[in-house]
């Protein structure tokens, strides 16, 4: 069932707000001096149920999904990735307090170093299973055994791209030698994963074939990989729906992120009837990534809040997305679901008159969830006068709703002569408060005077405008009469 989120108080987790932003609990956003935000909380989400809900049949994983986690495998292969001993150390810990099912780790046979850090984290003693990644080989397969994962994840490129210009096998020596492989894992009691590379642009038939005779094997699962990131949500619907009814196994499934389509493939292949999917912190990965793990968060919880909530502790999402960042140097995205800094901020006058009476109407993801907090922005020429009586009121102003409606305009004015800091917002609503009750005037801000030019043509363009609206209203009201009577009375009549 689609969420009918609560709408608790925020908690005033602190998320990096640019200027003219309120956090919704009156707490500092830690970039604005202490500002307090209009309080949203206050009226409930009013939705009771979702017509949006997702249709799921007998055989969606919708409610039912594991992930499998490779920062530490699919992420080091990130352009600006380098992992040390420690920080891998701290980001397996980190994930495995998020919640993740599986840890993938690179490949033993990268390098000595790997090698190590994969006996080191299988030692860490995780709720979460780790795993490694490796080649379809015997000797890769036998290093992964001895590093003490719990699993290994075996891959190789069935293609005709990659069997001819990756490693050169065809598809009889990848069955024989999978075969062997899985075996030899299963042998010595690991969970085992066997996996295409480059999936959809491999021979339909042949893949079937192959997934077939290693299912039949007893491998633990099978891993379809969109490698170059080509699929599209219904090509990934159809390839794992033919495949679940073929195997019996688990499936596992992997979407590159160079087409934009990797959290919307996920989601596509747990309709098909995937268990498993693949993600990374942030997406990093090889090229532009992978699905990404608040992403994939963000979606799914949309689709069932409580296995989500129930599952994963969501509110240690952004304390992981902050640990990956600096490990790898980059910025949280703006857009990023869930974390970006506008993620749950509410900017124009119609969306803020609407969230504040109940922010169900334009969110569907409850911040709180992911111990977010809820901003609705008051200080641009987008604002309307529903924020600045919600801000007005946090200050403890209580104004009529034509004094707001005036201050509003004078706030709108200078919007249009330069952005507005919530600062200068706040300074308008207070000197205008402070000028109904005094016989001292005082400006409303301190302007240059070519600002202060400009605003005072603004006013009374704005003010001319809303005049100018006034009298059609009162027009359009006197020439409506006569016709709401006549209909009145000639329903009487
Ligand atoms: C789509 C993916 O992301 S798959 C995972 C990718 N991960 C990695 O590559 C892990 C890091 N890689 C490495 O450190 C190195 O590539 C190693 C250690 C694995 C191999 O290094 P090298 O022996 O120097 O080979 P190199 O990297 O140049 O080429 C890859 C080799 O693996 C072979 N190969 C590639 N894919 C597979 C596969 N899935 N199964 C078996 N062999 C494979 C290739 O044929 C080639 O072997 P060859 O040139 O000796 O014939
Ligand atoms: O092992 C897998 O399933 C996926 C490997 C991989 O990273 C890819 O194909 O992009
Ligand atoms: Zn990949």
């Amino acid at each position: 069932m689609c969420p009918t989120p609560d709408d608790e108080p925020v908690n005033g987790q602190t998320n990096g707000h640019a200027n003219g932003h309120a956090n919704g609990n009156g707490a500092s956003n830690g970039q604005n001096g202490g500002f307090r935000g209009i309080e949203t909380h206050k009226k409930p989400h009013q939705v009771s149920s979702n017509p949006y809900a997702p249709t799921q049949d007998f055989l969606s994983n919708i409610s039912n999904f594991k992930i499998i986690e490779s920062t530490l495998r699919e992420g080091e292969q990130f352009a600006n990735a380098f992992f040390d001993t420690e920080t891998k150390i701290k980001i397996a810990r980190a994930l495995d307090d998020f919640g993740v099912d599986y840890i993938e780790l690179t490949s033993p046979a990268a390098s000595e170093q790997s090698r190590k850090d994969c006996e080191t984290i299988a030692k860490l003693g995780l709720r979460a299973k780790t795993l490694t990644h490796v080649r379809c080989n015997m000797s890769d397969a036998k290093m992964a055994v001895e590093t003490g994962v719990d699993g290994v994840d075996v891959v190789i490129g069935t293609s005709s791209h990659l069997m001819e210009h990756s490693h050169g096998k065809d598809m009889t020596y990848i069955k024989e030698t999978a075969i062997e492989v899985i075996e030899y894992v299963k042998s010595c009691g690991k969970e085992i994963r066997f996996s295409s590379e480059d999936s959809f642009r491999s021979d339909l038939v042949d893949l079937l074939s192959l997934y077939q005779a290693v299912d039949k094997i007893g491998v633990n699962r099978v891993g379809i990989a969109d490698t170059v990131g080509c699929a599209t949500p219904r090509q990934v619907f159809d390839l794992v729906r033919t495949l679940r009814g073929v195997v019996s196994c688990d499936i596992e499934t992997h979407f590159h992120n160079d087409t934009g389509c990797a959290i919307a493939n996920a989601y596509c292949a747990l309709e098909a009837g995937a268990t498993h999917i693949d993600t990374s912190v942030l997406g990093i990965g090889e090229r532009n990534g992978i699905t990404s793990l608040g992403g994939l968060m963000a979606r799914m919880i949309v689709a069932d809040r409580d296995y989500v909530k129930g599952k994963y502790r969501l509110e240690k999402l952004k304390e992981v997305e902050d640990l990956v960042a600096e490990a790898v140097e980059v910025n949280i995205p703006f857009n990023n679901p869930i974390t970006g800094f506008c993620a749950f901020t509410h900017k124009a006058g119609i969306h803020a008159k609407a969230i504040l009476n109940n922010p169900s109407t334009y969110e569907i993801i409850t911040p709180s969830d992911f111990g977010m907090s809820r901003y609705v922005h008051f200080a641009s020429r987008l604002t309307g006068w529903n924020a600045i009586k919600s801000r007005a009121e946090q200050l403890g102003f209580n104004m009529s709703d034509a004094q707001i409606k005036s201050v509003t305009v004078k706030i709108k004015a200078l919007a249009d002569v330069r952005p507005l800091a919530i600062d200068d917002a706040d300074s308008i609503i207070r000197n205008f408060h402070f000028n109904l009750h005094s016989d001292k005037e005082r400006p409303l801000l301190e302007l240059t005077p070519a600002e202060k030019e400009a605003f005072a043509a603004k006013e009374k363009e704005l003010n001319g405008v809303a005049e100018k609206r006034e009298l059609d209203a009162e027009v359009d009201e006197q020439s409506e009469q006569p016709v709401a009577k006549k209909s009145r009375n000639a329903t009487v009549a």
